[in-house]
């Protein structure tokens, strides 16, 4: 007999059982380095609001580690609604956080009210101390739960304000339980670096070691000395800074003629390794004030057109970015999504750049001459695609609207799912270098067809002639396009096309796949609009998140909730700024790694004979399909 399937199955998890159940999606689990970045963000916090300016980092003996600050201390009143102290809240509520509306942090890393909590369901124990209206208090927690409650030990003088968290990570949880203390090094000395006037201090226990920074103007310095002794364009970095009120924006920037250039962003002083839309924005402010300086003064050669990687392979800099309200990528936060952001840096560093540019005329035709040069060797690198129809070989498929650029390794193809979707992405995208094709319907499962046999099918057929390759093929000299973009709606039907896509290319287009030409686009499934403000939501989950925050910050307006029931329906501009403009979509690259579980995944999704075992998983996992996806 099969066992029942009631609502007494379904369950809550409640305080801070999520996160033990699940830890990978609270922290980086390989080792504990996350939850110190998130204990130090905090007191990190403290210093962006103006009431810290010193963090003190000590990896102990028993490898735990402290972090004390001289911020204002964790309050440790009674929570109003909770009725226990504001500490405890903070330790042992999810969702609990005083950085959601604008009051006491402006900009700040913390956002998610999760952070801490995280750190203490995953340490065997952890101890804070706080010292807040001259006394001294102390709390314990073991696994999460507290030990004792919070209690007065001492007394300081009345100015003395601030807060410890020691905790010690339960090795069950991570990879490997050690802290990394290169990264926590490099860390720590980042915020110094950041945050003009805080000292940051990193001890270690077990060698005896101590270093200590302050940085008064922090990034130029900072450049300069990752990057001695590279010879770099100009020899003093660029500098930007611009402020408004609820976004701001610091950078330093040059280009290296001979060794490997530095690249480091930070939202609010929270390392993006995966960059993000305000690295984006510094690129395309960049180029295109170099372009404008470059056409001005007549000096491309011809048939030279300057692309974003021209000027950005050689370029070394720091991007520091503080937003009021950031939008990541996810609790790890290693890549920034608000897309606002684009565009305010891109504007910021355009006007920063061409006034810069003509203010050093010698200079900055040097960078333009550097540059071109960049320019003219991705040209001899890159091989030409004839774009024109073509009178031997076969005509290109009749729907496919194609772009004008020659140099393979820019253009795009985007394979849409459905002609009136087609139609609006062919509105939307940039014609010199984004190409698309609508599929009609559902394409062919091709997962146990013979790859000589896929050619049969008109619509694999065209996909084929549209990229110039042959299905099977290991060469991909014939390549007409750099990337290759599924594009299908955010729902479950388009999901299962974009995996008979997906399927297509790893099983007859393995190469494509294996060199990493082929990406899966992300179109939002929300739009909110909220009195001016406009967010859009890939899925419920982030929906959700925004209509939290919304609700959380008290905004004024009425909260209107479009879902999109197709690409159709979005129009052109919408359809551009989601899903194809460069600087604020977001594209999921597709790999192939030796012994990675891809295609026996792929068989478990696609094979015939594989269904009661699909059935199986679609019960237990078909809701994290859509959800677990990162961006690349
Ligand atoms: N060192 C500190 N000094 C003062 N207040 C603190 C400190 N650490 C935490 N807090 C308070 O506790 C709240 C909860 O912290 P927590 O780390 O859980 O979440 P968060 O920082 O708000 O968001 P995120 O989950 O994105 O890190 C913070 O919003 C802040 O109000």
């Amino acid at each position: 007999m099969t066992k029942q399937y009631n609502a007494a199955d379904i369950e809550i998890l409640t305080g801070l059982e999520p996160v033990r159940k699940r830890p990978g999606m609270y922290t980086n689990t390989s080792n504990p380095n996350h939850l110190a970045q998130e204990v130090i963000d905090n007191s990190v916090d403290e210093a962006l609001a103006g009431y810290a300016n010193h963090i003190e980092v000590i990896l102990h003996l028993d490898g735990s580690l402290s972090v004390r600050d001289n911020g204002r201390g964790m309050p440790v009143d009674l929570h109003p609604e909770e009725g226990i102290s504001g500490v405890e809240v903070i330790l042992t509520r999810l969702h609990a956080g005083g950085k959601f509306s604008n009051q006491n942090y402006q900009f700040a890393g913390g956002l998610h009210g999760v952070g801490v909590s995280v750190v203490n369901a995953l340490s065997s124990r952890l101890e804070v101390t706080i010292k807040r209206n001259g006394m001294l208090y102390q709390m314990s927690f073991a696994q999460g739960e507290k030990t004792s409650e919070l209690k007065v030990i001492g007394t300081v003088g009345q100015r003395h304000t601030g807060t410890t968290v020691r905790f010690w990570p339960n090795p069950s949880y991570f990879d490997s339980p050690h802290f990394s203390i290169a990264a926590l090094t490099y860390l720590v000395r980042a915020k110094a670096v950041l945050c003009a006037g805080l000292t940051m201090t990193f001890s270690d226990e077990n060698t005896g070691d101590q270093q200590q920074w302050f940085y008064q103007d922090g990034l130029a310095t900072y450049l300069l000395e990752q990057l001695s002794p590279a010879t770099a364009l100009p020899e003093v970095p660029l500098m930007g800074h611009f402020a408004g009120t609820t976004e701001a924006v610091d950078y330093a920037l040059l280009w290296i003629i001979d060794g490997k250039p530095i690249a480091e962003s930070y939202v609010n002083l929270i390392p993006t390794p995966q960059g993000g839309t305000h690295v984006n924005g510094l690129r395309s402010g960049l180029l295109e004030a170099l372009r404008e300086f470059c056409d001005y003064r007549h000096l491309l050669p011809r048939g030279v057109k300057l692309a974003a990687e021209d000027i950005w392979e050689h370029c070394a800099y720091v991007l520091s970015v503080k937003l009021a309200d950031p939008q990541f990528a996810g609790q790890t936060k290693e890549r920034l999504n608000s897309r606002a952001c684009a565009t305010f840096v891109a504007g910021v560093v355009r006007d920063a750049f061409s006034v810069w540019l003509n203010q050093h005329v010698e200079m900055g035709e040097q960078i333009a001459e550097w540059v071109i040069q960049q320019a003219q060797k991705r040209l001899r690198a890159d091989k030409k695609v004839i774009r024109k129809k073509v009178t031997n070989g076969p005509a290109l498929p009749g729907k496919l609207a194609d772009c004008t650029l020659q140099e393979m390794k820019q253009t795009e193809l985007f394979l849409v799912e459905g002609d009136s979707a087609g139609g609006s992405c062919k509105q939307a995208r940039d014609r010199t270098f984004q190409a698309v094709m609508p599929l009609r319907g559902k394409i062919l499962n091709t997962w146990e067809i013979e790859t000589s046999e896929v050619l049969a099918s008109q619509e694999v057929h065209d996909i084929a002639i549209a990229l110039g390759i042959d299905p099977g093929t290991d060469s991909l000299t014939e390549l007409r396009y750099g990337k290759v973009c599924i594009l299908a709606d955010a729902d479950s039907d388009g999901a299962h096309i974009a995996t008979l896509l997906c399927a297509l290319f790893v099983k007859h287009f393995r190469k494509l796949v294996a060199e990493g030409h082929v990406y899966v686009a992300t179109p939002p499934l929300y739009r909110i609009d909220v009195g001016n403000t406009v967010y859009y939501a890939l899925n419920d989950e982030e929906k959700q998140g925004i209509l939290d925050r919304i609700a959380a910050e008290k905004k004024p307006g009425f909260i209107h909730i479009q879902r999109f029931k197709g690409l159709g329906e979005m129009n052109p501009l919408q359809l551009r700024e989601t899903t194809m403009a460069r600087e604020t979509r977001r594209l999921i690259q597709l790999t192939l790694t030796d012994n990675d579980p891809t295609d026996s995944i792929m068989d478990m999704l696609l094979a015939k004979k594989r269904s009661p075992e699909r059935k199986i998983w679609l019960e237990q996992k078909g809701n994290l399909a859509m959800t677990t996806i990162q961006p690349a």
